[in-house]
C-alpha cells in the first residue's frame, strides 16, 4: 500500500471472512464513544482493528464501534466490551506515512450485541439494530424545543464553534438525534457518553443531556463575561489568518510554490476537459472563483475544494457504447458459472433486448437468493459481457434518505450519497451498478430511502437525479442497475414492482461438486500461487467437504474450505517436503479438523420427543429440531425458542390433536393430565414463525408420549388442521434440498404439495424417498420407530 494514501482496497488484506446475515465487524475503542449522527476520527493501531477496518473498507461494510470497559486492556475480548455501541459508516480510511491508521467514522444507529460469533482475525458479532423511538408527545416536544434553545445559546457563546453547527442544530427535527449530537460535542467523560448511548428512552435521554448542557452553559456564560473584558487578546484567530496569508505571499515571492494560483490553474484545466453539462459547468466555475478568492487557511476553503474535487472527478462525459456481442456474452456467462441455465437464458434475453434498443426501458433485474449462490458474480459477468465497468453499492442497513441522496453541503462532514459515490468509483456513467441487499433497506426518521431509490430506478426521472451534496442534476439514465436480495417480502411494493425478480434457490450436492471441480479449485489454486499440476483435491474429498464441513445453500464456505485445504499443500511444497499432492478424503481431518456437521440428526433424534423439521429461511432451506419434554404437572403446554404467534398456535393445535387421538396411539389418559409438556425449538436467538412445523410438532409429541423415537433418516414439513389433515406449505424446493444436504434420505411432505415435485432437482429426487402425507396418522406410521418393549413412556 502506498503510504500516505487513502485507499479503498488495501493490498495486504486477508482473505474474506464469512458473516451471519446480521453479523457486524466490531472495532473496540478506548475512552471514546461514537454517537449516531456524528462524524468522528479515530486512530487504530491494534492488529485486529486494522484487519477489521480493511475488511470493512474492502467490502463496503459498516462497522460496529464498542467501547472497552477498561481502557488499559490491550487485547479486549468479548467480555471486556460494552454491549451497546454504534453502527458506523467508514467515510475514510487513511494509512499515514508514519504508519498510523486513521478512520473517519460516521455514526449511524445504536445496536446491541446479541452474541459474538468470532474473535479472529477480528471481532464479529450478531447484533440487533436499535431504532430511534418515534413517539412525539407534547411533553417530549417541549423538552426538545428547550434543549434546542439551550444548544443554540451554548454554540453562540463558543467562539470556536463552526457556524454550520448552529445551522445543523437548528435544522434537526427529531429529539433523539439532537440529544446525541449535543452529547457528542459536550466535554463529558466517555462513561457518561456511554450511559447516554444506552439510554434509548427519549424523555430520559433529553433530560440527561439537558442537565449536562445546563451545567456547561453556566460555565460558558461566566467565561463569556470574563472574555468580553479581555476581548483585545481574543482576536487571535484573525491574527493567525492574516499571518498565514502573509506567509503565503512570502512563499510566493521566494518561489516556493505558487500557492492557490497553481492549484486553481490545474482545476481550471480539469474543468475544461470534464465534459460537464452547461448548468454544472457554470456551477463549478462559480465555486472555483469563490475558492480562488478565499484566504489561505480559511476553514471553508477545504470544504469548497472537496466539493470541486467531487464535481471534477465525476464521469460526466459518455464514452461510445460498444455493441453487445450476444455469442460472446453467452460464452462469458458459461465460462463464469456452472448450471443456472434458466437464469442465463433470461440474462441473454435481457442483453439482446438492450442490444436492439440501447436506450429503451429495460426492466431492472433483481437476483434473489441465499448468500453465495452467485448473485454478485452474475452481475460481474453481465458487466463483462456488456464491456462496462462494474460497481457494487451496498444498501444493507441504509435507513436514511440522505445516505442515497447525500447530505446538503451545510452539514459538517457532508458527502454525496451512495449512488453518486458508486458512479465515481466506477469512473463511468454507463456502468453496471449492483444494488446489494435492496431488501435490507430500512426506514428511519430522516426520510424514506426507498422513495429515493424509486427515483434512481425510474427511467422518467433518473436522467436528472439530484444529489443533495452536488446540488446539480446528474444523468443516471445510462446506468444498468441490477439489484440483489435475500428476502423478497421486505421489499416495498412499488420498488418490487419496478424489478423483475430472478430467484436463485441454492445448489444441490452434485451441483456443488461440479462448481467446485470446474471453478472453485482452479480459483483457489490461483489465489494461493499453486499450479494445477502441483495440487488438487479428489472428488471424494470434495464431496466430503461439502457434506461434513459446510452446510449452506451457496458455495461461499465451500470455496473457503477448499482454499484452506490447498494452502496446506502449498505449505508442504514451500517447505520442500513434496513437489505435488492430491488431497484424499482420509487427510481431511488432519487439514480441516473434525467434521463439523457429522451425524447431527442421528445424535439429536436418539431420544424420544425430537423430530426433524424443515424450515424456509432467507438464506435457503434448513433443518430444524422440534424438541418436546415432559415433567410432572397438570397438563400445561410451555412453548419456548422465540416462536411467533402462528407457530405457537400450530403447537397448540398439535397438542389438541394428540389429546384427541391419545387412545389410538396407546397414550394413557392420565399421563397427559399429570404432565406439563414443554415444546422447544432450539437456536433460540433466531425468531421462527409459520405453520409449516405442525407435522413435526405433532410427531415430536407423539414420540415423546409413546416413547418411540423418530427415525433419524426422516425430515418432515406440513401444516396440520384440527381434524388431522396435512395441509400444503411453501418453500418445498429449498426444504427438500436442505434435507438432502443434511444427509437425510426420507422426507415427508403434504400430498397437496405434489405439484412442487418438478421443481426439485432430479439428482436430489433420486436420492430421497418422498412420503406424501394426507393425514397426520400417516406421519406417525412412517416416522416413528416401533415401540420398545416393554412400552416406556418416560421423556
Ligand atoms: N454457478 C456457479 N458457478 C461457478 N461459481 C459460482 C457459482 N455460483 C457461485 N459461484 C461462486 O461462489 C462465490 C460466491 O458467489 P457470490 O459472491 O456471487 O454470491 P452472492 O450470491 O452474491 O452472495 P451474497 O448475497 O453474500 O453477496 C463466487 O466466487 C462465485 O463465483
Amino acid at each position: 500500500m502506498n503510504p500516505g494514501s487513502e485507499t479503498a482496497a488495501p493490498a495486504n488484506a486477508e482473505s474474506s471472512v464469512a458473516f451471519p446475515p446480521d453479523g457486524l465487524i466490531i472495532v473496540p475503542v478506548r475512552d471514546t464513544v461514537l454517537l449516531p449522527g456524528t462524524v468522528f476520527p479515530i486512530a487504530i493501531s491494534r492488529e485486529r482493528s486494522i484487519a477489521a477496518a480493511q475488511q470493512a473498507v474492502r467490502e463496503e461494510r459498516q462497522i460496529g464501534v464498542l467501547m472497552q470497559r477498561d481502557p488499559s486492556v490491550a487485547e479486549p475480548s468479548a467480555i471486556d466490551l460494552h454491549r451497546t455501541g454504534t453502527i458506523a459508516n467508514v467515510l475514510r480510511y487513511v494509512n499515514a506515512p508514519d504508519g498510523t491508521h486513521h478512520l473517519v467514522l460516521q455514526g449511524q444507529q445504536r445496536f446491541r450485541v446479541v452474541e459474538f460469533v468470532r474473535e479472529r482475525p477480528f471481532l464479529v458479532a450478531r447484533v440487533q439494530r436499535i431504532e430511534e423511538p418515534e413517539t412525539r408527545t407534547p411533553d417530549i416536544e417541549a423538552r426538545f424545543l428547550h434543549l434546542k434553545q439551550q444548544a443554540v445559546e451554548a454554540l453562540q457563546l463558543l467562539p470556536q464553534a463552526p457556524r454550520e453547527l448552529i445551522g445543523a442544530v437548528q435544522g434537526i427535527t427529531a429529539p433523539g438525534p439532537l440529544a446525541d449530537l449535543i452529547a457528542a460535542y459536550l466535554e463529558i467523560s466517555a462513561d457518561a457518553k456511554q450511559e447516554l448511548l444506552e439510554t434509548i428512552d427519549l424523555t430520559a435521554r433529553i433530560d440527561k443531556v439537558a442537565k449536562l448542557l445546563a451545567e456547561r452553559l453556566e460555565v460558558l456564560r461566566l467565561t463569556h463575561e470574563i472574555g468580553e473584558q479581555t476581548k483585545a487578546t481574543f482576536d487571535q484567530r484573525q491574527r493567525e489568518a492574516v499571518l498565514r496569508e502573509q506567509m503565503a505571499t512570502i512563499q510566493r515571492q521566494l518561489g516556493e510554490g505558487d500557492g492557490r494560483a497553481g492549484e486553481v490553474r490545474e482545476l481550471t484545466e480539469k474543468l475544461a476537459k470534464a465534459g460537464m453539462p452547461a448548468e454544472v459547468e457554470e456551477q463549478a466555475r462559480r465555486e472555483l472563483r469563490r475558492y480562488e478568492r478565499m484566504p489561505e487557511g480559511a476553514m471553508e476553503a477545504g470544504m469548497v475544494r472537496t466539493y470541486l474535487d467531487w464535481l471534477l472527478d465525476l464521469p460526466w462525459a459518455l464514452a461510445d457504447e460498444k455493441p453487445i456481442d450476444i455469442a460472446e456474452a453467452r460464452k462469458i456467462l458459461d465460462a463464469d458459472h456452472f448450471g443456472l441455465d434458466k437464469i442465463k437464458r433470461r440474462i441473454i434475453e435481457y442483453l439482446a433486448v438492450r442490444k436492439l434498443s440501447p436506450t429503451g426501458k429495460a426492466p431492472i433485474l433483481c437476483f434473489a437468493g441465499p448468500p453465495g449462490v452467485g448473485k454478485t458474480s452474475l452481475g460481474q459477468s453481465i458487466a463483462r459481457a456488456m464491456g462496462r465497468a462494474f460497481v457494487r453499492v451496498s444498501l444493507g442497513g441504509v435507513h436514511d434518505e440522505a445516505e442515497i441522496r447525500g447530505h446538503r453541503r451545510t452539514y459538517v462532514g457532508a458527502l454525496p450519497g451512495t449512488i453518486i459515490q458508486g458512479i465515481r468509483k466506477a469512473g463511468s456513467r454507463d456502468c453496471v451498478m449492483m444494488l446489494d441487499e435492496i431488501d435490507k433497506m430500512g426506514q428511519g426518521i430522516q426520510g424514506d430511502p426507498s422513495a429515493a431509490m424509486l427515483e434512481v430506478l425510474d427511467p422518467e426521472q433518473n436522467s436528472t437525479f439530484r444529489d443533495n451534496y452536488l446540488g446539480v442534476p446528474f444523468d443516471l439514465s445510462r446506468v444498468v442497475f441490477i439489484a440483489t436480495a435475500n428476502m423478497l417480502d421486505t421489499i416495498k411494493g412499488p420498488l418490487r414492482d419496478r424489478m423483475e425478480i430472478i430467484t436463485l434457490a441454492g445448489y444441490t450436492e452434485n451441483e456443488k461438486l461440479e462448481i467446485a471441480k470446474r471453478y472453485l479449485v482452479k480459483r483457489q489454486l490461483d489465489a494461493n500461487g499453486l499450479k494445477p499440476e502441483q495440487a488438487g483435491i479428489d472428488d471424494e474429498a470434495l464431496r466430503n467437504i461439502i457434506q461434513y464441513y459446510t452446510r449452506e445453500s451457496g458455495v461461499r464456505n465451500l470455496e473457503r474450505e477448499i482454499g484452506r485445504t490447498l494452502r496446506s499443500v502449498a505449505v508442504r511444497i514451500a517447505e520442500g517436503s513434496i513437489d505435488h499432492a492430491t488431497v484424499h478424503v482420509d487427510e481431511l481431518t488432519a487439514i480441516l479438523g473434525s467434521p463439523i456437521f457429522e451425524n447431527e440428526v442421528a445424535m439429536r433424534t436418539s431420544v424420544p420427543g425430537v423430530a426433524t423439521g424443515l424450515a424456509w429461511t432467507p438464506v435457503g432451506g434448513d433443518i430444524l429440531f422440534i424438541e418436546a419434554a415432559r415433567s410432572p404437572g397438570r397438563g400445561a403446554l410451555i412453548l419456548t425458542g422465540q416462536l411467533g404467534d402462528v407457530m405457537r398456535e400450530s403447537a397448540q393445535a398439535a397438542m389438541t390433536l394428540v389429546k384427541s387421538r391419545a387412545a389410538s396411539f396407546g397414550i394413557a389418559d392420565d399421563l397427559l393430565q399429570k404432565s406439563d409438556i414443554h415444546v422447544h425449538v432450539p437456536a433460540g436467538a433466531t425468531p421462527k414463525d409459520g405453520p409449516s412445523a405442525g407435522v413435526a410438532m405433532f410427531t415430536a409429541l407423539v414420540s415423546l408420549l409413546t416413547g418411540r423415537t423418530v427415525r433419524s433418516d426422516t425430515a418432515m414439513t406440513g401444516e396440520i388442521s384440527l381434524r388431522g389433515l396435512v395441509l400444503p406449505v411453501g418453500g418445498i424446493k429449498e426444504k427438500v434440498i436442505a434435507a438432502a444436504r443434511a444427509g437425510l434420505t426420507r422426507v415427508m411432505l403434504p400430498a397437496r404439495n405434489k405439484r412442487d415435485l418438478e421443481d426439485i432437482p432430479i439428482d436430489v429426487r433420486n436420492h430421497l424417498e418422498i412420503i406424501w402425507l394426507e393425514r397426520v396418522e400417516e406421519a406417525i406410521a412412517a416416522a416413528l420407530e416401533p415401540a420398545p418393549a416393554p412400552a416406556d413412556t418416560a421423556s
